[in-house]
């Protein structure tokens, strides 16, 4: 079973343009769980423009699901995903000032770095995964910096999709994608993926790459939400992943 972890900074970005507490983040996160996420994803960001820390230590004793957080390994992260221990960490190489995330880790460059936070957070009893590109050549080095899984970093992926819409199984690109699931299997690395995926692009890259645990999806599906409503927009975002198992 893919499970699919319903990224929730896009409810706080709504909250935040007014300064109060609509939508109030907790009960979004607990309502995404009764309507059947598997899980509850949040990537707190330097200037806490949607996820505050707060947020994230408010969240824990209320997440009956799994708990992931994402970020840059920074002191300030490390400390609040250190005393929020969360069921699993997705490490991303963000600047403090990107818009949103853009690329994965370079594992042979920042291997020494990497090795040093995930021990630290494993050593906590943390899940490490660490986003990547598609790239084959990083996944052993993911491996030996210690991580559990690797998050495919899918948003390459999405853009060529919908390039591809009219014949998606000429997407050159998706053979990188499941060179990078399969070496990473091989490895012994869990797979998650996650970056612009949606209703339309979700199914096929479930379809060709099954051995994925999990996906986080938060952009597209709180704007899908505006549509069809919150309960509806995640069963149909489970409906593509389950469909097909
Ligand atoms: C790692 C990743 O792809 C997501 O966490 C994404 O970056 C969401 O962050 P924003 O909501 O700030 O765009
Ligand atoms: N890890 C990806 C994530 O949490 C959500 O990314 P997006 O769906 O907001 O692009």
């Amino acid at each position: 079973m893919t499970k699919l972890s319903v990224n929730i900074n896009k409810f706080a970005t709504l909250r935040n343009a007014r300064g109060g507490n609509m939508p109030d983040i907790l009960k979004v996160a607990q309502d995404c769980e009764r309507f059947g996420a598997d899980g509850i994803t949040v990537h707190p960001r330097p200037d806490e423009r949607h996820i505050r820390y707060q947020d994230v230590i408010d969240l824990k004793p209320l997440v009956t699901t799994e708990f992931n957080i994402e970020g840059y390994p920074s002191k300030e992260f490390m400390d609040l995903v250190l005393s929020v221990k969360p069921h699993q960490a997705t490490l991303v190489p963000d600047p403090p000032d990107a818009i949103t995330s853009n690329t994965g880790w370079d594992t042979i460059q920042h291997q020494s770095f990497l090795r040093e936070v995930i021990g630290t957070l494993k050593a906590a009893g943390i899940r490490v995964s660490i986003f990547l590109n598609a790239e084959t050549d990083k996944v052993e080095a993911a491996k030996t910096a210690g991580a559990d899984r690797i998050e495919l970093y899918t948003g390459p992926y999405a853009e060529e999709f919908e390039r591809a819409r009219t014949q998606p199984q000429n997407l050159q690109l998706f053979n990188a994608y499941k060179d990078t699931a399969r070496a990473a299997t091989a490895t012994g690395l869990e797979l998650n993926a996650g970056h612009d995926l949606n209703l339309d692009n979700l199914r096929f890259f479930k379809l060709h790459i099954p051995q994925l645990k999990e996906v986080s999806i938060g952009h597209a599906l709180v704007c899908d939400a505006l549509y069809y409503g919150l309960e509806n927009t995640i069963q149909l975002y489970k409906r593509q992943l389950t469909e097909i198992e």
